[in-house]
């Protein structure tokens, strides 16, 4: 489903991807980890066709990651949704239906057990951060994207949030399709991933496959769990 090959990204003198290289096979759950500035979302946005590698390819199921071909089979959630300030919910969410050829009753149904269920006629302008969170999850998602890229979608949710969330990346999951969630909040997903790679400084310096460990376990084990936002207070070693 992805395919990122000796891809590095540079912001001036500063090296935010140096020579990322891995794959992603369908139907994977990937949690991609890193403390602050290691190049999570720089990674994220190459694979959402939103910026282009300064050297390398990055591939999104068999077509290079900017094509419209690729826009489709792909869903980002990102951590600021993209929203329409002075469209509607329901008129918000119309326009992305028509732009993917969806249906909009569909999509609202999704609102149904969140707090914008009676809120469909409300500016977007009026939401709070977590309804706007709630509204772009689903916004990025009205096609039933093969593949789902997640930066922060916990971030400002309530609790009731929070399980509707971590039930509905469970059904992408048991769905087959591939996830890539990146988050310094592990709490909710902490035992969903089947795979994690870490970012260091540009670089990915692990790559695991989970089996029955969850994610801050192998966090733990590799030293690593500096990248998340609640570290254990047992965690002895070093940030990386
Ligand atoms: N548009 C930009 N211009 C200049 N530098 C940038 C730009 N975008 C990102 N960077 C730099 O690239 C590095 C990686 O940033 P990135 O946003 O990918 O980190 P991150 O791992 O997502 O961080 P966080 O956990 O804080 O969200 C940082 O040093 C950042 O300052």
């Amino acid at each position: 489903m992805i395919d990122v090959e000796s891809v590095t990204v540079r912001f001036g003198d500063h090296t935010a991807l140096h020579e990322a290289r891995f794959t992603v096979a369908e139907g994977e759950f990937v949690c991609l980890v890193g403390r602050n500035g290691s190049g999570k979302t720089t990674l994220l946005r190459l694979l959402a066709g939103l910026a282009e590698p300064g050297t390398g390819r990055v591939r999104v199921a068999g077509h290079t990651a900017t094509d419209l071909a690729a826009r489709t089979v792909r869903g980002f959630v990102q951590a600021e949704p993209p929203l329409y300030d002075y469209l509607t919910v329901r008129e918000q969410l119309a326009f992305v239906c028509r732009l993917h050829g969806t249906d909009v009753a569909t999509a609202l149904e999704r609102l149904a057990h969140t707090v914008l269920a009676d809120r469909h006629d409300a500016l977007v302008r009026e939401l709070s951060l977590g309804m706007r969170k709630q509204l772009g999850l689903v916004t990025a998602t009205v096609h039933d994207p093969a593949l789902v890229l997640m930066d922060e979608p916990a971030n400002a949710l309530d609790a009731t949030a929070v399980t509707t969330l971590r039930e509905t990346v469970r059904d992408w999951h048991a769905q087959k399709r591939t996830v890539v969630l990146c988050t310094h909040d592990l709490a909710w997903a902490d035992d969903l991933a089947d795979r994690l790679l870490v970012l260091q400084h540009g670089r990915l310096v692990h790559d695991v496959r989970l089996a029955d460990e969850t994610v801050t376990a192998a966090l733990r084990r590799l030293g690593a769990t500096g990248a998340l936002t609640r570290p254990e207070p047992t965690t002895a070693e070093p940030a990386p």
